[in-house]
Parts: structure tokens; C-alpha cells; sequence
């Protein structure tokens, strides 16, 4: 099988956690060590967040004394898959020795007119306090909105319409190759007037382009893994109730918030229905379990796994 993996913000970064480089390496390699199994026997390609790394290198740039302007987001998330490509790169070396693993620097193209820049909706960086937050608004003109229990700088994340890089990631994973590429949603950029690439201010949601990547590579399965064994259904309520197996149909029938559980439904729904093949949501230690059909929220155009008509 060919299996596409979506590495939540969660997965490098556990809630509580600061975002120091040391404990996002220990997060990294369990999150190689759940992936291992697959290795072994998938051809696997990773895509990850990067929306607390992103905030973490933007404010620095931003209070960089040596610039005269801080680091666009596009160069800021480029650093973000250098980073994190790197931390990945070397895990999955170390545990599967023999194996040709490449990180890729890769751009996702968006459109320039994507209603999304006049509506900064993406959370990036760590939470703050009100007040706190408010001030760093004004001083920087952050857009901020409430995240839960604090608030956090929100930044335009139009939809991916295709990753750029996609015909060479093809031939990497042909000839074997476990590719890490992507990273928080790919690097976005547009076509100018005369057809060059051209960065943007953004972030792009690794859900939504986890979900593009997999169809373009035919992939069989797509799992988008967090910190969640499950989608629940009326989740945070006395009525919640875990949702085993289901069709995109049912889902889109559900409300889920925006900015976590929402676009990975979304982007599970959107691969079931334009491919036919499997997408699930759930524990990131549990990826083989969900494949193998006894973990995590299985969507399915039948809302059966393993499809009868697999071949
Ligand atoms: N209906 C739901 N079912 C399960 N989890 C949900 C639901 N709605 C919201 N969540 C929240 O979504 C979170 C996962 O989304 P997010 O934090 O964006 O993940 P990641 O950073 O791993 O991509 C869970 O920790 C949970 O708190
Ligand atoms: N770019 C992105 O979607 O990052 P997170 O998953 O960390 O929010």
C-alpha cells in the first residue's frame, strides 16, 4: 500500500510542552518509533505541522534587532521544514537503517485571490492571556483570536491547490524512498502575472494539503494522526460518543470546530470521496492498529474497512 501520514502540531509539541528543540527531538522519534511498522511494509510519505514552530521563529525574527524587517512567512515556514525535515530525516535514519529517507523543502500553490488573506483564521505560536495578546496586536498588527483557553496570532491559510514538487515526490517514493515533504502544509506561494513563483504571507493547513498530496500521489490510505483516538461525535459534552466507522456523507452531516478537529474532516472527507480509498483519524501510537482497521475513525465511502473491493 501506499500510505500518506499527516504528523499533527501535537505529535512534535504536546500540550504544556514549550517548544524547545530538545523535547520536539524526543517527540520526533516516538512518533518514528509508531511510524516504524509501516515503513516496513508501505511505501510512506510524512507531512507535519508546524503552526507552534512557525509563531516561534516569526516573533524572533520580528524582535531581530540585526533586520530591518522581519522575515516574510513564506521564508519563515520555509525554516520551519528545514527544521522539523531535519529532526525527521535523522530519526528515521537512525531507526531504519539502510532505508533512503529525504526531507524535501516543497512550495504549495495557492490562488492570490483566496478570500482567506482578508480573514487571518490559522493559529500560530503559543497562547497568551488576553491582555497580553491584545497588546502584541498592536504593537506588531497580529490579527488575534481565542484558542480555547487563551489566544493566539491567527494568519491567512488559503486552500492548497496543488504541491508543486509533486512529480519528483513521486519518483522518490517509486524508487522507495520514505519522503518527508509538506511541512505545515508547504511553503505557499502564487503565480505572478508572468508565471513565476512567487512566496506569500500565510500558513497553510497540513490537513488540507495532506489530503491534495494524497490523492496526486494515488495513495491507498491517508491517517492524520493527533492526540485524539477518535472522532467524537458532540465531543466535550456528556453525550459525546466515538465514532468508529464512517462514511464522508456522515461527516459532513456533523460540526466540527475550525481550528482542530474541522479540517481534519474535512480533508479525510474531501480524499474518501474524490478516490474511493480509505482516510483516518486518530492516535499517532496507534498508526498500525488504524490501518489494520481497530483504531482510530475509519471514513470510507461505504463505511466498511477493509474495502471488499480492494485489490
Ligand atoms: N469532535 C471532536 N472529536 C475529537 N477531538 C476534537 C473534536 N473537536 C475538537 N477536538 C480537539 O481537536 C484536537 C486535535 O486537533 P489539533 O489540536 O488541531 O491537532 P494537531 O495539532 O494534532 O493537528 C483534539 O486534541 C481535541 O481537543
Ligand atoms: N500548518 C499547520 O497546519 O500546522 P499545525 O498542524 O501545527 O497547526
Amino acid at each position: 500500500m501506499r500510505v500518506v501520514v499527516a504528523l499533527g502540531g501535537n505529535a512534535l509539541v504536546r500540550r504544556g510542552e514549550t517548544p524547545d528543540a530538545e523535547p520536539q527531538r524526543g517527540n520526533v522519534d516516538r512518533a518514528v518509533r509508531s511510524l516504524v511498522p509501516l515503513a516496513e511494509r508501505h511505501e510512506l510519505i510524512i507531512t507535519h505541522g508546524n503552526g507552534p514552530q512557525v509563531g516561534v521563529l516569526a516573533l524572533e525574527s520580528l524582535n531581530d534587532p540585526g533586520l530591518t524587517r522581519p522575515y516574510p512567512l513564506d521564508t519563515v515556514g520555509a525554516e520551519t521544514q528545514g527544521m522539523i525535515g531535519y529532526w525527521m530525516l535523522q530519526s528515521l535514519q537512525n531507526a531504519l537503517p539502510g532505508r533512503q529517507v529525504m526531507a524535501m523543502i516543497t512550495q504549495t500553490l495557492v490562488s492570490a485571490v483566496d478570500p482567506a488573506f482578508a480573514d487571518p483564521a490559522k493559529f500560530v505560536g503559543q497562547l497568551y492571556g488576553r491582555v497580553e495578546a491584545e497588546k502584541l496586536a498592536a504593537e506588531y498588527g497580529w490579527t488575534v483570536r481565542r484558542d480555547g483557553e487563551g489566544w493566539r496570532r491567527v494568519v491567512p491559510s488559503p486552500r492548497p491547490q496543488r504541491v508543486i514538487e509533486t512529480r519528483l515526490i513521486r519518483e522518490l517514493v517509486r524508487l522507495g524512498t520514505i519522503v518527508v515533504c509538506a511541512g505545515g502544509g508547504g511553503i505557499p506561494v502564487v503565480r505572478n502575472d508572468v508565471g513565476r513563483l512567487e512566496g506569500v504571507e500565510a500558513v497553510i493547513d497540513k490537513d488540507h494539503t495532506a489530503s491534495l498530496l494524497a490523492e496526486s500521489m494515488d495513495a491507498d490510505a491517508l491517517l492524520i494522526l493527533t492526540d485524539v483516538p477518535r472522532v467524537m461525535r458532540d465531543f466535550g459534552t456528556d453525550r459525546e460518543k466515538e465514532i468508529v466507522h464512517t462514511t464522508p456523507y456522515e461527516l459532513r452531516a456533523e460540526r466540527f470546530p475550525a481550528g482542530s478537529m474541522g479540517p481534519k474532516v474535512e480533508a479525510a472527507a474531501t480524499f474518501v470521496e474524490r478516490t474511493g480509498d480509505m482516510a483516518a483519524i486518530g492516535l499517532l501510537d496507534q498508526c498500525a492498529e488504524i490501518l489494520d482497521g481497530t483504531a482510530g475513525t475509519i471514513v470510507t465511502p461505504s463505511g466498511t474497512w477493509p474495502l471488499a473491493s480492494t485489490p
